[in-house]
């Protein structure tokens, strides 16, 4: 047995003494034993709390994950150990405020250099992909879009949607009828797609082609808000929330399509956290509204995809809105 591995069983008996005296002797923390696992898991998995937290003290990285895709917070999660998962979803926020390294890591372009919109993409009848085989927007998400388009449509007026893609937010958008409706897209085939279905000749459509970042002068604001683009980081979605208060009217809603870390359970649970403490400090509350997808994700939608950008049951839509509009309510 390696040295470790007494800190390994340690952690999973929750015996703070000798989980502190191994990791002042030296031992590394970092250590995945036999089965892929790290003190910090076996911990909690049992929940126990004060091992945990010894452990993130030591600089246990809360992010490890195991062969099974599982991170200490999902073992804490899955087995109802709330002051574990307490302790590791603080220390996710926490240092994911500082480094944000997931949701990169975890961004369906991470690997790409940026240059989506200069590449060609595909399109068939239930997906649109990139030159990569990586899926920029699939037809299961047509009951999400819906339920997006609803909530921003929610009080009519204008409606500012970023991103086209397959156009089903936005067909779902024109259900509503709303007085305006402005569309962003950037990639020049999607735009010229967009075109060809007579997206140009719908009365109450203005399509802005570009990057929003280049046209937000263009803009005006809002009633209701829809972003979702892609092959972009986290941090594009946090500077696009920087120019909220001047898109969005008072009384509007905003939603994002939330697929932050999609493919796993807790880290997901970290960024829809993450998200709405960073719209809270711009003056908006998010109210995350669970949604089930199991139903409509099998293995053969997958078909053909490089990625599977989203692995859960249950989608969190989420519905912004200024937290004075809140209180009023
Ligand atoms: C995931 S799709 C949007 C799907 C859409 N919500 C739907 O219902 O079909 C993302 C779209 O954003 C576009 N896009 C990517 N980066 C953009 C940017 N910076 N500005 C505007 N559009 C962008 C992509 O070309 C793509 O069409």
């Amino acid at each position: 047995m390696d040295d470790e591995d007494v800190l390994c069983e340690a952690a999973r008996n929750g015996d703070t003494d000798k989980v502190a005296a191994l990791i002042e002797s030296g031992l590394d923390v970092l250590y995945f034993d036999g089965d892929g696992l790290t003190p910090l898991m076996h911990a909690a998995r049992h929940g126990h709390a004060a091992v945990v937290k010894r452990l993130l003290e030591a600089g246990a990285p809360w992010n490890a994950v195991s062969p099974s895709n599982l991170s200490a917070g999902d073992f804490a999660m899955d087995s109802g150990h709330e002051d574990a998962f307490d302790l590791l979803l603080n220390a996710g926020i926490q240092a994911e405020l500082i480094l944000g390294t997931i949701a990169r890591r975890a961004n369906p372009s991470d690997d790409s250099t940026g240059n989506y919109l200069e590449d060609r993409v595909t399109f068939s009848e239930d997906k649109l992909m990139d030159s990569e085989s990586k899926a920029v927007m699939m037809a299961w998400e047509k009951p999400l879009m819906e339920a997006h388009a609803k909530a921003v449509c929610s009080g009519g007026g204008h409606i500012l949607n970023i991103g086209f893609g397959m156009g089903l937010v936005d067909n779902a958008i024109q259900q509503y009828a709303p007085v305006t409706h402005t569309i962003v897209e950037a990639h020049p085939e999607v735009y010229d797609r967009m075109l060809r279905f007579g997206w140009g000749g719908k009365e109450n459509v203005k399509i802005i082609f570009g990057r929003w970042q280049d046209i937000l002068s263009q803009l005006e604001s809002y009633d209701g808000i829809f972003f979702d683009t892609y092959g972009e980081y986290y941090e594009d979605m946090r500077e696009f929330h920087q120019h909220l208060p001047s898109l969005l009217k008072p009384g509007g809603i905003y939603s994002f399509f939330n697929g932050l870390c999609g493919g796993n359970a807790f880290f997901h649970v970290v960024y829809c956290q993450l998200v709405s403490l960073e719209l809270e400090s711009l003056g908006y509350s998010t109210q995350l509204i669970p949604l089930p997808v199991k139903d409509c994700l099998g293995e053969e939608v997958w078909k053909g995809v490089k990625q599977k950008y989203w692995q859960l049951d249950t989608y969190y839509l989420p519905v912004c809105q200024s937290i004075q509009d809140s209180d009023d309510v």
